[in-house]
């Protein structure tokens, strides 16, 4: 993983570090950010009371299955099978990790992976190229380009450049605007907030007439979160860096989607007793007692929060599988797309 590190909490001998850096923007905001501390009490306490842990893993496996089963059904009638390529540049290793991942969860499910590894020194004119011929390629459904990109390439121009019909991370600002725009279906929902729902819907947790506050805005979660819990029916409140009463504000939510990049920013004491916590965050800690030298926590507090939520999804193991999953299901979706035109 690249980590980023950040001086946690009041202690000058551990650290946090911050594997959420998607975009520009994200790290701007971490910067304004970086005179706050935070303070979480873990107990590593894990008792049986209070919260249902939503197990984002298992989720993420059942629908993987499903995809599985649909993909060789569609394979046995139509002959063709979903593509996914995956562009990646540079050598960060937590990039490196999660396209790992993507491909292994392609394989699996039975659809074809296509990477194209680039240098860290590509030309942005090189990667645009790279994208045209897997926009041209009719056995890739869906073109991923691994994000953060290296400074001197602009993304923006890049995401501009994928065909909206492959554009399965669901970034293109066509793709946005049509899931802003009440009535109309974009072609992708981004990943991450997508799973999000998915793990509310398939834990049985009502979103519709309900009260959701969603931590963070980006692009990537936040703002397509918001979006997505509106169509279906949510009341939802964006919150960030600069609401002066988060707290205040979450503590009235049935919902809470935390998306903010700062490791265990949400604690306990912000909970309304019974919500359901979906917590996007990964970061990793310092921690002398792990083989790793680290272990991942979230950006919610979970032992506080445990006790007094109705249910909430760990780290690892709850959003992060399910990113992935939805990954392969926009895949799927596009594919169906071509097969039925
Ligand atoms: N174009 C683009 N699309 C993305 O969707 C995208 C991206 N760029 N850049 C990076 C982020 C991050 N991301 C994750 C995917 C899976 C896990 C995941 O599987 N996490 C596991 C394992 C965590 C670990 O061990 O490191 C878990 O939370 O249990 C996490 C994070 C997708 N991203
Ligand atoms: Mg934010």
């Amino acid at each position: 993983m690249h980590l980023r590190r950040v001086s946690r909490h009041n202690a000058s001998s551990s650290y946090v570090y911050s594997a959420q850096i998607w975009s520009e923007s994200a790290h701007r905001e971490r910067k304004q950010h970086k005179n706050r501390r935070f303070s979480c009490n873990a107990t590593g306490a894990n008792s049986d009371e209070g919260a249902a842990i939503i197990d984002g893993k298992a989720i993420a496996q059942t629908v993987r299955e499903e995809i599985g089963v649909e993909v060789a059904s569609l394979k046995a009638s139509t002959g063709k099978v979903p593509g996914l390529a995956v562009v990646l540049v540079g050598g960060r290793k937590d990039s490196e990790t999660y396209v790992r991942s993507k491909k292994k969860g392609c394989e699996e499910a039975g659809i074809q992976s296509f990477g194209t590894d680039l240098p860290e020194d590509v030309t942005e004119e090189e990667l645009l190229k790279v994208v045209a011929d897997y926009n041209a390629d009719p056995s890739v459904h869906g073109i991923l380009v691994q994000l953060p990109l290296p400074d001197h390439i602009n993304e923006e121009n890049v995401l501009n450049a994928i065909s909206i019909e492959k554009d399965v991370d669901g970034f293109h600002p066509l793709n946005m605007g049509l899931l802003a725009q009440r009535g109309r279906e974009p072609f992708f929902v981004p990943c991450t907030p997508k799973g999000c729902v998915e793990l509310l819907e398939r834990s049985g947790i009502e979103i519709s007439g309900k009260t959701a506050v969603v931590i963070g805005r980006s692009n990537i979660v936040g703002m397509p979160a918001n979006l997505l819990l509106q169509r279906r029916d949510a009341t939802v409140t964006v919150v960030h860096s600069r609401t002066p009463n988060a707290k205040e504000v979450t503590q009235q939510a049935d919902i809470v989607i935390v998306a903010c990049g700062r490791a265990e920013m949400v604690r306990g004491d912000w909970i309304k007793p019974g919500a359901a916590v979906i917590d996007v965050g990964i970061n990793a800690v310092d921690d002398a007692t792990k083989k790793r030298g680290y272990r991942l926590v979230g950006d919610a507090c979970f032992d506080e929060i445990k006790p007094i939520a109705g249910a909430i999804t760990p780290v690892p193991g709850g959003v992060g599988p399910m990113t992935i999953a939805m990954l392969l299901q926009n895949t799927l979706e596009g594919f169906k797309r071509t097969v039925s035109a």
